[in-house]
């Protein structure tokens, strides 16, 4: 996965402005149109006929083209940057998922992540495309009218301005709790999300176990929960947009009154020493709900912003979390790229190789291990004594806390380790079968794994009498269709299509197997690892007996300690 460089993220972000500001300047036409409207009105009023309206008439339309213009252009443009700024968050939000260890226990749950990056990141785009322009026309439009009002009447302008601070005062208040609702609200959204992905793959567990209830219960619960948190945040954005619609009714009512009652004469002050004509008292008539409207506009999308900005903050965290691995971070793949070039089955060394689970006593204080190039050996050891966890550490799939481990006498770096992996066939305790067909699932997608090597593949394993690895066939989520031992087979061809893997790493490849099927997987592994370097964790005394060297790592560890 590639990381997105900032520089179209500040592009986006510039052409965002842009949009906003072109959208922002076509509410200020409505100035030379409610001028001309006034101005068609008074003619009217002083008998000069038909004649008064067609030019002002003329201009208002144009004008008005013009405006729809402008606004839809500069929608268009922000709506197509708000996307494309999305489309940059949640690559990040990605590439920083994929930087964290796939082994680490503290990682983002997949239902969290999935309902972050795919569904509440989409908030974003509102917030950019109705709160960023709202800002814009909030900031700009106000100001420009009530300084043309000023210059007829500081009395209208005066009520205009005494209104306006109110609004923003009251929403900056109403803001605070909004954020926070929303955020609730999302926060709830994702566990909840993550709750029921992990209980769906759990599903025949709970089946068998009679605890569907118990867990459709604590689901209903917090469906219930995320409706009150919705209702919350709805309930301020309705507060919000009607405590805003007050301020500008009275705001105009106090302008309507005022303008009325001078043109009348009873209130003949405020006008810098003359009297306002018809039109001027019309023009800033048609001014004073223009005045608020940026208000009440940004009133309407306060909730955008809120739900916006807590969808950027779970964005974020995204960032945060993640045990680093060798390799993770985009920027260091293939920074040695001679690393992928080298051939033959490698040598592996371990010195004073040191490592422990985050929060957790160490599993290695020190460890040495030196194997040959070419050499098979089966790593023996009690149930936690780590044997997973090194062959994650020689993957470079978990990060040595110190010491060196050299594959083919190239250290695993930071630089080397994604070239290095390439040269890797690791098969884990639990190898992952994903929703689709064998044939997919054996080719993950890599390049150069056509259907002629999968078919091999397929066959070495001894898997082509398995009626689901057939073209055509899918699986379940999970591997659902295949026995446990189809299932490692079905890993294992994933190795045997991998060409330039010289360097197999396999836990556990006959645990739960009948002696047959047990046997059949260690010819097909042994097969496999031919001129090659194969390291094997196994509690399986018949498959350690066929491979070349045992080691023991309650022994290491012990004599190591001693
Ligand atoms: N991702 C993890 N995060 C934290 N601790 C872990 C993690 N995986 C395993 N552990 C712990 O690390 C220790 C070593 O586990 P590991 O799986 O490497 O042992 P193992 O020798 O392979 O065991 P087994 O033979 O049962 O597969 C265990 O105590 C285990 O509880």
């Amino acid at each position: 996965m590639t990381t997105p460089s900032p520089s179209p993220h500040l592009q986006s972000l510039q052409s965002q402005k842009v949009g906003s500001a072109v959208q922002g300047a076509a509410a200020l036409l409505w100035l030379p149109q409610a001028a001309l409207l006034a101005w068609a009105v008074q003619g009217l009023a002083y008998g000069r006929g038909l004649a008064a309206v067609w030019w002002p008439a003329g201009g208002i339309l144009v004008l008005g083209l013009l405006r729809a213009a402008c606004e839809a252009w500069g929608a268009r443009r922000v709506f197509a940057q708000a996307r494309a700024h999305l489309s940059i968050l949640r690559a990040h939000a990605a590439a920083a998922l994929a930087a964290g260890s796939p082994l680490d226990r503290a990682r983002v749950s997949s239902g969290l992540a999935a309902s972050v990056i795919a569904e509440q990141a989409e908030a974003v785009v509102p917030y950019l495309v109705h709160y960023q322009p709202a800002r814009w026309r909030v900031m700009v439009v106000p100001l420009a009218i009530a300084t043309v009002v000023a210059g007829l009447s500081w009395v209208a302008a005066l009520v205009l301005l005494v209104a306006a601070p109110l609004i923003p005062v009251f929403m900056a208040f109403v803001g605070m709790s909004a954020q926070a609702a929303s955020k609730a609200q999302m926060l709830e959204m994702g566990s909840m999300n993550a709750f029921l992905l992990d209980r769906l793959r759990g599903l025949a567990t709970l089946r068998a176990l009679d605890a569907v209830d118990a867990t459709a219960q604590r689901l209903g619960e917090s469906a219930q929960s995320l409706r009150r948190r919705t209702m919350a945040v709805l309930r301020i954005a309705f507060l919000s947009s009607a405590v805003l619609e007050l301020f500008s009714a009275l705001g105009v009512a106090m302008v309507a009154a005022y303008v009325g009652f001078h043109l009348l004469g009873t209130l003949a002050f405020g006008t810098w020493g003359h009297r306002l004509s018809l039109g001027e008292g019309l023009f800033i008539l048609l001014l004073a709900p223009a005045f608020f409207e940026p208000l009440r506009d940004i009133a309407a999308v306060w909730h955008d912003r809120a739900a916006g900005e807590a969808a950027l903050n779970a964005l974020g965290q995204m960032e945060r979390h993640g045990l680093a691995f060798p390799g993770g971070h985009a920027a260091a793949v293939n920074a040695e790229p001679g690393v992928a070039h080298a051939h033959g089955a490698p040598s592996v060394t371990m010195r004073g190789l040191h490592f422990a689970h985050p929060g957790e006593a160490p599993l290695f204080g020190g460890f040495e291990l030196r194997i040959a190039a070419g050499e098979h050996v089966a790593l023996l050891g009690a149930s936690g004594s780590g044997k997973s966890a090194l062959l994650s550490l020689i993957a470079g799939l978990l990060p040595a806390a110190r010491g060196e481990i050299e594959i083919g006498g190239v250290p695993m770096t930071d630089r080397t380790a994604t070239a290095l992996r390439q040269r890797i066939g690791w098969m884990g305790q639990k190898p992952h079968v994903f929703a689709g067909s064998v044939e997919a699932n054996v080719a993950l997608g890599r390049s150069g794994v056509g259907a002629p090597q999968v078919a091999s593949a397929v066959r070495l394993v001894g898997l082509e009498a398995v009626a689901q690895a057939h073209p055509g066939t899918a699986l379940g989520e999970g591997g659902v269709g295949l026995s446990g031992g189809e299932a490692v087979r079905l890993a294992m061809a994933r190795i045997a299509v991998h060409a330039d893997a010289v360097l197999l790493l396999v836990d556990e490849p006959t645990a739960h197997l009948d002696t047959e099927t047990a046997a059949h997987v260690a010819d097909a592994l042994l097969a496999l690892a031919f001129g090659k370097t194969l390291i094997v964790a196994t509690h399986d005394p018949v498959l350690a007996s066929r491979i070349g060297r045992v080691v023991n790592l309650d022994v290491e560890l012990l004599e190591r300690a001693a």
